[in-house]
């Protein structure tokens, strides 16, 4: 199977994220359907490697049985500023709950990762999204997590998390305060208030995400189709972990999306709202009708790329080459690595 040369996408960003100002990838098709191949440029051959099998799924065997037709979602806050947080909550498609980006650092200085965000910065995004969701929903209601993408130290998450906690009136979860299963412990076992852990890079980018659960080190789970390496994958890994899981994209068009959608309909339990509503994150898609939230829930449905849609999302050359190069690497990558 190849991926045919028109079917490379780029778009814009809404809001940066992650670094990033654009998105871009490749679909493949076959005879189950689409799959999407995006693993993030700053992954090696090796890392990406289980995105490809992925998409090969998705491609080619489909997706298991669901159980749900409806996904409950999180709006997702870029680390932007209160006024910024407040219109993306409002214009959410009616998610109950926000999942924040916090521990933003500044650019690099001389080879040296930039300094952290003040908690000031924080503290104020967090007020401005419980402010926007009292307005939406009632005083208190909804629910407000926050993701450090592990970049506090131990110290500063044990001395952050309850300023957060505060503002949020009750944080449901902070998803990897600090980085590696021994710093996620520590601060688990530090924290003075009642919230809960959950690991995210602690899984999808260790090589063995079970330590996770061997050394008590979070209350939740979140699991990623493309870097875990299908839906298969990924609800035999729910099974071992034993923890709730919360299904995320991985910044996706909707043609990935729909891997983590079949994901979370596929689970047996599903406790807490997913974090797949990034398709508002994109300002195009490749579809005709993105995987977006009505009411926060996203329908269970898998939309195939549409040619109008391609059309705009068509990427100039340099990308489309990068990406059927790394596809044909990631193929050869995949035969010397056993599923
Ligand atoms: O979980 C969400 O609300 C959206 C997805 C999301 O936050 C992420 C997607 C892709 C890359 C990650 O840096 C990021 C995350 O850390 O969870
Ligand atoms: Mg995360």
């Amino acid at each position: 199977m190849q991926p045919l040369r028109e079917l490379v996408y780029r778009t814009p960003l809404t809001t940066r994220f992650r670094g990033l100002d654009a998105r871009d990838g490749v679909l493949l098709r076959g005879d189950a359907g689409w799959g999407e191949l995006s693993p993030f440029w700053d992954y090696d051959d090796v890392e990406s490697a289980p995105w490809l099998r992925a998409a090969r799924e998705a491609a080619d065997l489909g997706f298991p049985a669901a159980v749900r037709d409806a996904v409950p979602v999180n709006v997702t806050v870029p680390a932007v500023g209160p006024q910024r947080a407040r219109e993306i909550v409002l214009a959410s498609g009616g998610c109950r709950t926000a999942k924040v980006k916090v521990a933003q650092r500044g650019p690099a200085v001389g080879g040296r990762p930039g300094d952290v965000e003040p908690l000031a910065a924080e503290a104020e995004r967090v007020a401005a999204v419980r402010a926007a969701l009292d307005e939406l929903l009632g005083p208190g209601a909804g629910a407000i997590r926050v993701d450090a993408n592990g970049a506090w130290t131990v110290d500063e998450a044990l001395a952050r998390i309850p300023v957060l906690d505060a503002e949020a009136r009750g944080l449901e979860y902070v998803e990897q305060p600090s980085a590696g299963v021994a710093d996620l412990a520590a601060v688990r076992r530090g924290l003075r208030v009642a919230v809960p852990i959950a690991a995210d890079e602690s899984i999808r980018r260790a090589s063995d995400p079970l330590r996770v659960v061997r050394e008590d080190a979070a209350d939740v789970v979140v699991l990623k189709v493309q870097p875990l390496g299908g839906v298969r994958a990924c609800l035999d890994l729910a099974e071992r972990v034993g923890l709730p899981v919360v299904v995320s994209s991985a910044l996706e068009s909707s043609v990935g999306l729909a891997a983590g959608v079949a994901l979370a309909a596929a689970l047996p339990e599903l406790p807490y709202a997913c974090g797949l509503a990034t398709a508002q994150l994109l300002t195009r898609d490749v579809v005709a009708e993105p995987l977006l939230p009505v009411d926060g829930a996203i329908a269970v449905r898998r939309p195939a790329p549409d040619a109008d849609a391609l059309a705009l999302t068509a990427p100039d050359d340099d990308t489309r080459d990068r990406w059927l190069a790394r596809y044909v690497r990631l193929a050869a990558q995949l035969e010397k690595v056993p599923a």
